[in-house]
């Protein structure tokens, strides 16, 4: 008999450690990570029409608009209906929320609380490979070699809203259009929040609380089929 399938939401502000933790949960317990950023870049690098839209934003610094996102978001969910997925990035707006809502049932979503010079200092030093969207911190999780990653030798780049001029007005942002998600996600009792300044402190809090929600792992022999 198949595992029931689990499906869950990663809130939180830039450099809160959506992408890593997001990571440890798909390793640790066979979830499907769907990460709406390498999602928009699969799409710009391939032409789509709504890739083609929302370059047009993301390179003005803008958010993409709610019916582009939910236009390029939601398909792509319908098509994971016998997987088991955590989404990061995706719902940003209570629009997106509800679109959301009416495709599927979240099981949980996972809030982060960091503070704000953290995610200053971590996304500072925050390096990636635009290829993959692997991410390194040349504190917390360095390429093997400078510069470079660690599976292709290719060199890293820096976003420049990563850095801290830009912050601010991406974190008020993030705060304003979080507020109504968060209090809908916590109207329905699905919502858990996590504050710290260290992922390897957080990390075994949300493992734990997976651990109760999903007792073996699901799907662990579709875990490696390639994205449809
Ligand atoms: N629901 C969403 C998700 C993303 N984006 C846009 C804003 C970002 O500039 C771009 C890339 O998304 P990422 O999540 O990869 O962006 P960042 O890495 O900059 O965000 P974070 O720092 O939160 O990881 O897509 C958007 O408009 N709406
Ligand atoms: N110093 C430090 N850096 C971290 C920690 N957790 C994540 N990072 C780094 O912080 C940056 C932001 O993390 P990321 O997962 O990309 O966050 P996201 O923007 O929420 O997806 C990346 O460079 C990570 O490698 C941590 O506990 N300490």
């Amino acid at each position: 008999m198949m595992a029931k399938l689990f499906r869950a939401v990663i809130m939180g502000p830039p450099g809160s450690g959506k992408g890593t933790i997001s990571e440890r949960i798909a390793q640790s317990f066979g979830l499907k990570h769907l990460s709406s950023g390498d999602f928009l870049r699969e799409n710009i690098a391939a032409n789509t029409e709504a890739g083609v839209l929302a370059k047009t934003y993301i390179e003005r610094g803008l958010m993409v608009p709610d019916h582009v996102m939910t236009r390029l978001l939601l398909p792509r969910l319908e098509e994971m209906t016998r997987h088991s997925w955590l989404m990061d990035g995706f719902p940003c707006t209570l629009a997106q929320a509800k679109a959301l809502n009416s495709t599927c049932d979240l099981d949980l979503v996972i809030s982060l609380n960091i503070p704000y010079e953290t995610l200053k200092d971590r996304l500072s030093d925050r390096w990636i490979h635009p290829a993959s969207g692997r991410v390194y911190n040349m504190g917390f999780n360095p390429p093997h070699v400078q510069g470079r990653d660690d599976l292709s030798g290719e060199p890293l780049i820096q976003h420049d809203n990563d850095q801290p001029e830009a912050l601010v007005a991406r974190l008020r942002h993030y705060k304003d259009v979080a507020k109504p998600v968060i209090d809908l996600y916590k109207s329905k009792g699905i919502l858990h929040m996590f504050s710290g300044t260290e992922t390897d402190r957080i990390w075994p809090y949300i493992n734990s609380l997976l651990s109760t929600k999903i007792p073996s792992r699901p799907e662990t022999d579709t875990q490696h089929i390639p994205l449809p």
